[in-house]
């Protein structure tokens, strides 16, 4: 691939519902309660990702990487959560909590092998307009 050595950010939204607690295994119900709050109660998000891919802009496609070969790819990660109960239904938070940081964890790692080139750059998720976290994890 030829490249005019011209760097640039890809950036792509995507939306999912999904429901959830946080609760550690080793408290009690009151002690959860305390902890957590009200979050320690089933609720659900409206959750709001940006993947952010880095890289050069290929001299012959004008792109750093296709979107229409990049939206599939995040939908597969997306569908595996939405409109399901993390903790329940996904495998990766029987062991993992939740938590927006987890959740950002969860996509990267889903992610990172399948787009090439180390184009994967970050993860930005938000749980609630006011709570959002940024993950950029390795790239092997
Ligand atoms: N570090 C983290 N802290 C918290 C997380 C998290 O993922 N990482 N998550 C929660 C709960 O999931 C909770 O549902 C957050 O919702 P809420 O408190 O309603 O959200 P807001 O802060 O946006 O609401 P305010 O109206 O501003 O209180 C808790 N902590
Ligand atoms: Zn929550």
């Amino acid at each position: 691939m030829k490249s005019n050595e011209r760097k640039i950010y890809l950036q792509r939204e995507s939306h999912f519902s999904s429901a959830h607690k946080l609760s550690s295994k080793n408290l009690t119900l009151e002690e959860n309660q305390k902890f957590w709050g009200k979050c320690s109660s089933l609720h659900g998000h409206n959750y709001k990702i940006i993947v952010t891919l880095y890289g050069e802009i290929d001299a012959e496609t004008g792109m750093v990487f296709n979107i229409n070969l990049l939206k599939p790819m995040i939908e597969k990660v997306v569908n595996t959560m939405d409109h399901k109960n993390l903790d329940e239904d996904v495998e990766f938070f029987r062991n993992n909590l939740s938590t927006a940081e987890n959740i950002a964890v969860y996509i990267w790692d889903n992610l990172v092998n399948d787009i090439p080139n180390k184009l994967l750059y970050s993860i930005k998720l938000w749980e609630t307009d006011r709570n959002s976290v940024i993950y950029k994890g390795s790239n092997p």
